[in-house]
């Protein structure tokens, strides 16, 4: 999967448990480890992913092991960290069964951006399943809590607005989304199924629409783009219609949203996303404003089943994880706008 050749040119209150649960890792308990949690993050090497690494690496009670197979991750988000002797990156692909002693696994692993997770939809989807399904094996195996980053995209064309954690969605299971969206929503079922047959710990967030440092530059997806373009001079590409919206959170907020739902009490599904809301005409404006007030908007044609609208409903992680979003579109952008130009090497004028 690693060296595929894309075609952009680019390369690349829930039911009660009925069983009693496994008992905890041995791990846990023994006299080597107490001191230690040890901590998979599948994904580790991606965008979400690497900034969820720095954060645990922080706690210096924390052992962290990454799994990835870099189809979109990188090694790069995560140099810092390699040859230090709490940290272990292995190039692994989650389809694939995984053996290893841990407490926690952060199951991140999937491509996340529409271009890249379209462009092979049946690994896409065997990702979500089997690699869900590796994972969860796992966990029951050893007695880790395991935490599955779902996404908006469960919701489909949502009816309902904002989104509650209840909506059930509005979703084309035979669409060029649906291995993504469908792949999700299969893997939530199989958390808990896995928790209600086998008593397996888990938490499910569902994450809306994340921005910040580390994106890939080709992404595909509208912040990263748009902010690349204006760096570069570029027209800015708004898919028609432009009144579409989407809710953008800081990658620092999502981070702390997931450490908050793993370290708490609940399952989930949780919203973890920023509520402020903007069309993509109104985002456009807002990058024209930072970094070039001259360039042009245009507009393209848009991909099948695009969602309309896209806000989270946040009042359950506010009340069970006293998690809200601090960071706003106005102070994310520069930071983001200052990392694209570092890596593009195109210095402010
Ligand atoms: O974060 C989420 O909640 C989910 O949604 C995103 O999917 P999407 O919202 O379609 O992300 P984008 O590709 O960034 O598109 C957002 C909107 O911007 C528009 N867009 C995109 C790119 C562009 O150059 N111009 C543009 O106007 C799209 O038509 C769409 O309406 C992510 O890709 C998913 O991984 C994630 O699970």
């Amino acid at each position: 999967m690693d060296a595929l050749e894309l075609p952009n040119g680019k390369s690349n209150g829930h039911v009660s448990i009925k069983t009693p649960p496994p008992s905890p890792s041995p791990f846990r308990n023994s006299k080597f480890f107490t001191a230690n949690l040890r901590i998979l993050v599948t994904g580790g090497a991606g965008f979400i992913g690497s900034h969820l690494v720095d954060r645990l690496m922080e706690n210096e009670k924390n052992e962290v092991i990454v799994v990835d197979n870099y189809f979109t991750g990188s090694k790069n988000n995560l140099m810092k960290w390699i040859g230090h002797p709490r940290f272990e990156l292995i190039r692994h692909d989650v389809t694939e069964p995984l053996l290893i002693e841990v407490d926690q696994i952060y199951h991140l692993a999937c491509p996340a951006s529409p271009i890249f997770y379209k462009y092979n939809p049946v690994k896409t989807i065997k990702t979500n399943v089997i690699g869900t399904l590796n994972m969860l094996g796992l966990a029951k195996r050893v007695g880790a809590r395991i935490l599955l980053t779902s996404t908006s995209e469960v919701y489909g064309d949502p009816i309902q607005h904002p989104q509650t954690e209840e909506y059930w969605g509005n979703v084309n299971p035979i669409g060029v989304r649906s291995c993504y969206d469908e792949g999700k929503r299969v893997a939530e079922t199989l958390m808990f199924d896995y928790h209600r047959q086998h008593g397996i710990e888990i938490r499910i967030a569902r994450i809306f629409n994340t921005y910040g440092p580390r994106m890939n530059i080709d992404d595909g997806r509208v912040v990263s783009n748009f902010i690349a373009q204006a760096i570069r001079g570029e027209s800015l590409t708004v898919q028609e219609p432009g009144t579409q919206t989407r809710s953008f959170c800081y990658v620092s907020d999502q981070v702390d949203g997931l450490i908050k739902l793993m370290e708490g009490e609940n399952t989930g599904p949780i919203n973890i996303g920023n509520p402020d809301e903007f069309t993509m005409l109104e985002l456009a404006e807002n990058v024209k404003e930072l970094i070039n007030p001259d360039i042009q908007v245009k507009k393209v044609g848009n991909t099948p089943d695009d969602p309309s609208q896209r806000k989270p409903d946040i009042t359950l992680a506010k009340k069970v994880l006293g998690w809200s979003p601090k960071v706003t579109l106005r102070d994310g952008l520069p930071l983001m706008e200052e990392d694209f130009r570092k890596r593009l090497g195109v210095l402010k004028n």
